[in-house]
């Protein structure tokens, strides 16, 4: 798509010819290039559809000059690592020249180096002392005549060919050969990277000035640099204005969600996959905010692959629940439990035949419900909405990379501004992307999907994907218009418990909060809540809503998949004395591998309350005994009377009366006072000694849990 407005008419004194053997993203920009540049006509692209050799950049201009008018000026320049940032200083800096052809300059000889000490020395101060082939203009009689010195095949090097042709004096004089030093047409930039640097002009928009000589009107990524002059471009070209944001970008604002449907029979056909093959901190986070997305879920295909990475229990439950979940409306729903050891699902040909696949990995959370829909409205090859992992320098785009294709540097320069449409080309993309139906049959055919292959190389399959997109010249952007979500953190994520996300409370605390603390608590721990604040139910016992239903529900199964119950004697090897005077049946946090962080929970989320309700009481706090009991009328079922060993106590009911048991509650003689009716995620909070002596009342039926610290 070309977003361009044509700012003049051709100009039928400058004819551009390239080659270009298929349409991809590059060929894309470089046409939109010179649309951007007045004075410039429609570059013509040879060779469409046929297979690429050498020889045949000469040969197809060669015919294509054939019946060109001699005096017509004709600019040849590649097509696929070029852009255009003037046009009509091309017509005058020719002229100025005096050139008969102007030919691109670089500073590296090649393919054959032994041929550099034959050139004539360049200007002072000038490095680019070797011809380029990649650009050349002349007026179209004296380029066909030199291009015809001599013969030449298909699989020849068009380089060489013009190189030799060059440096033989008699050629060179003939045609009037001259290599552009200054770069007042062509600028080369492999090796000339320091050498160039991005300005901006009143209006905003960004240019290029070449430090050493000029402003150049054709700038070509020649050589190994291709991720840099990409980066470039996203500011050239009127790519980007400071004050109006991304140039490239389609004039209008994202379809409404009601916009969407009123024309959602016209709506592109979506295959979402979620790659659900490596660990995945919240999973059913992940999948409900899917589910969240605006876009129509009856233009959505979505396919679901579970692989041995995500074999925890909760991955599977959240996916079994999602999928049970009548409400969705997908167009369809496939589950793939893949039992071989895919590193990335392959993607059928029955997938590309919808408009677009969506692919999500485990590491996304999609708060932004519009998204799907903003990204399929700006319709590029690939594009991923920008994710970052809150509060850390890691995103699910690269800016820049080193020689291996891994990791460089991470931002461009405007990326973290949201602005109208900012989308941005970058060399890599991961976590949560688009890809267009164009783009998928591409990269499919280039063997980006092809798991078994991708498994012999060794290679990440992120690295793979990106450096298959970017050979391909199908571009990755990244898009930053939303607030579209966040990454979460999986290098440490386990598997081994019956709710793992309980252990994610360090390294995704934002996903964590979400799914875990209780939406009321933040009031309670705001600067504004005072003591009185405090619901007290008996003297000094505090109600706080402290956890989610979800935390309550992910604790017991964690202790019941554990199991071991103490037996509720005094002998208890556990603590340290061996011996409790109040013995409970529980289960204390360390045996099930969560005490660090439970004391965690309680210096962060507990300390700003314990401010409040017993002022003075500022140091951090700390628990010896952190344990859920379980009641039960023929196990145990009541708790005499007894002073705890704490200053306060944490008393958080893990289940709820009325429903999954009767009787129980907590109850203080002194002032014969009780907490029956214990409320599902709050706690209830009261000194531990003198004048709290407290006992658990009976349960008649069914089994109360409590979480005790
Ligand atoms: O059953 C209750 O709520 C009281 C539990 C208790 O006091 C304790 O475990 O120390
Ligand atoms: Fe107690």
């Amino acid at each position: 798509s070309v977003y361009y407005e044509k700012v003049s008419g051709a100009n039928s004194q400058l004819r551009i010819l390239t080659v270009a053997t298929e349409t991809n993203d590059a060929l894309a920009a470089f046409l939109a290039s010179a649309l951007s540049c007045a004075g410039l006509p429609t570059p013509e692209p040879l060779g469409l559809g046929s297979d690429w050799l050498g020889g045949d950049k000469i040969l197809l201009m060669r015919r294509a000059l054939a019946d060109v008018p001699d005096d017509q000026l004709v600019l040849f320049s590649d097509a696929y690592d070029a852009v255009f940032l003037a046009g009509q200083a091309i017509r005058s800096a020719f002229e100025a020249s005096g050139a008969g052809v102007l030919i691109s300059a670089e500073r590296f000889c090649w393919p054959d180096q032994s041929l550099a000490d034959k050139y004539p020395k360049p200007p002072a101060g000038r490095k680019t002392a070797y011809l380029n082939s990649g650009g050349y203009m002349g007026k179209a009689g004296e380029l066909r005549r030199l291009l015809n010195y001599a013969p030449i095949t298909d699989s020849d090097d068009d380089q060489l060919f013009l190189t030799r042709a060059f440096l033989n004096p008699d050629l060179r004089q003939r045609h009037r050969m001259a290599l552009d030093y200054d770069c007042s047409v062509f600028q080369t930039l492999n090796g000339a990277l320091s050498e160039v640097s991005l300005r901006w002009d009143d209006s905003g928009l960004g240019y290029l000035r070449n430090t050493v000589t000029v402003l150049s009107a054709l700038l070509h990524g020649n050589g190994p640099i291709k991720a840099e002059f990409w980066r470039l471009t996203n500011y050239l070209g009127r790519g980007w204005s400071d004050s109006l944001g991304c140039q490239h970008c389609p004039p209008m604002p994202p379809p409404t969600v009601a916009q969407l449907l009123q024309r959602q029979s016209e709506l592109p056909y979506l295959t979402v996959g979620v790659l659900l093959t490596d660990p995945a901190p919240f999973p059913d986070l992940l999948l409900a905010r899917l589910a969240e997305q605006t876009y129509p879920k009856q233009r959505i295909h979505l396919r679901i692959d579970l692989g041995p990475g995500a074999s925890a229990r909760n991955v599977h439950l959240a996916v079994r629940d999602f999928i049970d979940n009548p409400v969705h409306e997908y167009a369809s729903i496939v589950l793939n439990n893949a039992s071989d050891n895919l590193a990335f699902s392959p993607v059928s040909a029955r997938q590309i035949l919808f408009d677009f696949i969506f692919f999500v990995e485990p590491i996304s959370q999609l708060t932004g419900r519009d998204a799907l829909t903003q990204l399929v409205a700006v319709n590029r090859s690939i594009v991923a909405p920008l994710l970052v992992l809150p509060g850390k320098l890691w995103s699910n785009f690269w800016g820049a990379l080193n020689a291996d294709g891994y990791y460089a540097r991470r931002l461009l320069r405007h990326c973290q501004r949201r602005a109208p449409w900012p989308v941005w080309n970058v060399p890599y993309v991961s976590a949560a992307y688009l890809i267009n139906r164009r783009a998928a049959q591409i990269l499919l055919k280039a063997g980006a999907f092809d798991s078994k292959r991708l498994a012999a190389s060794g290679v990440d399959y992120d690295i793979d994907f990106a450096s298959i997109a970017r050979s391909k010249n199908v571009f990755m952007h990244v898009l930053n218009t939303l607030p579209f979500g966040h990454l979460t953190d999986n290098s440490n994520t386990t598997r081994l418990h019956a709710s793992n996300d309980l252990w994610e409370i360090w390294a995704n605390p934002v996903d964590w909060e979400h799914k875990y603390m209780h939406p009321d608590y933040w009031r309670f721990a705001s600067d504004d809540a005072q003591l009185g604040d405090f619901e007290q139910p008996c003297p000094d016992v505090f109600w706080l809503p402290l956890v989610t239903p979800s935390f309550c529900h992910d604790l017991v199964a964690v202790m019941e998949s554990f199991g071991r119950w103490s037996d509720g004697t005094n002998t208890d090897p556990r603590l340290e004395g061996g011996y409790e005077n109040v013995p409970t049946r529980d289960i204390h946090m360390r045996q099930v591998g969560w005490e660090a962080h439970w004391l965690h929970f309680l210096v962060k989320y507990m300390h700003p309350i314990q401010l409040k309700l017993f002022q003075g009481y500022s140091d951090k706090p700390w628990a010896r005994m952190n344990f859920v009991v379980r009641y039960h009328p023929e196990e145990q079922k009541e708790l005499r009377p007894h002073h705890d060993a704490s200053d306060y106590t944490v008393n958080l009911a893990l289940n709820q009366v009325g429903e999954d048991f009767e009787g129980g509650g907590c109850r203080f003689p002194r002032y014969n006072c009780s907490v029956i009716a214990p409320r599902l995620g709050w706690a209830f909070v009261h000194p531990g000694r003198i004048t709290h002596l407290h006992e658990g009342l009976e349960v008649t039926k069914g089994v109360r849990y409590i979480f005790v610290t």
